[in-house]
């Protein structure tokens, strides 16, 4: 069973390398895997992965691809090739994008991790976008749409957690932003818990960022937010 630690995924959501070093090293004792986004990636590219690798840490790569099925899969490819232990894919994109993806990545150490319904979507952003009813229903419907592809990670809040994992069973893999521990700022998160919560409902993974990277004390912060992961799965 993973420990509180392995289960914490810090996002460095910076802007560039020596502030994502900074973060590493300071983080690296409580935090089991580090998160290269949109921001860092965009700007400093593969050294980002690379950074979280020579510190001897697993990396999530987070990219969100959302495109047609040859671009999708050659971008997979790319990030098996940077040996990253995590990819994030937009179950939206479709059966046919989520089955190249899962085809770029078979036989790899990459696991693929489809986006249901981001956890800064409320039931009115889902209405102004076309997705009528409940988030939960929407995560559902994408959930299916991944397994039956062959992707079993999933990306959801702690909201449906619980559901979700009906859909992908023991098997799967299911990471869960929209963390807060009790009393912290929401930001711009919509569907929300605390890590308790969140590990309860049958979380695999947690992703905190500004919770300890805007803490006075960010290394406590993070190392009782991994205590309480731990605590939860007892
Ligand atoms: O794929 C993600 O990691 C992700 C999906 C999602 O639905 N919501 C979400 O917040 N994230 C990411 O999780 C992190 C959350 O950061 P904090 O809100 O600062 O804890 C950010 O890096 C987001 O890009």
């Amino acid at each position: 069973m993973r420990s509180g630690r392995e289960r914490l995924v810090f996002p460095l959501d910076v802007e560039d390398l020596a502030e994502a070093r900074q973060w590493i090293a300071r983080l690296r004792d409580h935090v089991g895997v580090f998160k290269v986004g949109l921001e860092l990636f965009t700007a400093i590219g593969p050294d980002a992965v690379r950074a979280v690798h020579d510190a001897g840490a697993a990396c999530f790569l987070d990219l969100k691809l959302h495109d047609i099925p040859a671009t999708m899969a050659g971008a997979t490819a790319s990030a098996v090739r940077l040996g990253v232990r995590y990819l994030t894919v937009h179950a939206a994109a479709g059966p046919a994008a989520l089955r190249a993806v899962a085809g770029a990545a078979a036989n790899s150490g990459t696991t693929l991790l489809a986006v249901t319904v981001l956890t800064s979507l409320d039931r009115g952003e889902l209405d102004a976008i076309g997705m009528r009813g409940e988030p939960a229903d929407a995560a559902t419907r994408l959930a299916g749409v991944a397994r039956d592809a062959g992707v079993l990670g999933l990306v959801c809040s702690p909201h449906e957690v619980a559901t979700l994992r009906g859909v992908v069973g023991e098997g799967g893999v299911i990471v869960v932003p929209g963390v807060r521990p009790a009393g912290a700022d929401a930001g711009d998160q919509r569907r929300v818990a605390t890590p308790t919560d969140a590990i309860a409902a049958g979380a695999d993974l947690l992703v905190v960022g500004r919770p300890i990277r805007n803490a006075r004390d960010p290394e406590s912060a993070a190392r009782a937010i991994a205590s309480e992961i731990e605590a939860a799965i007892r």
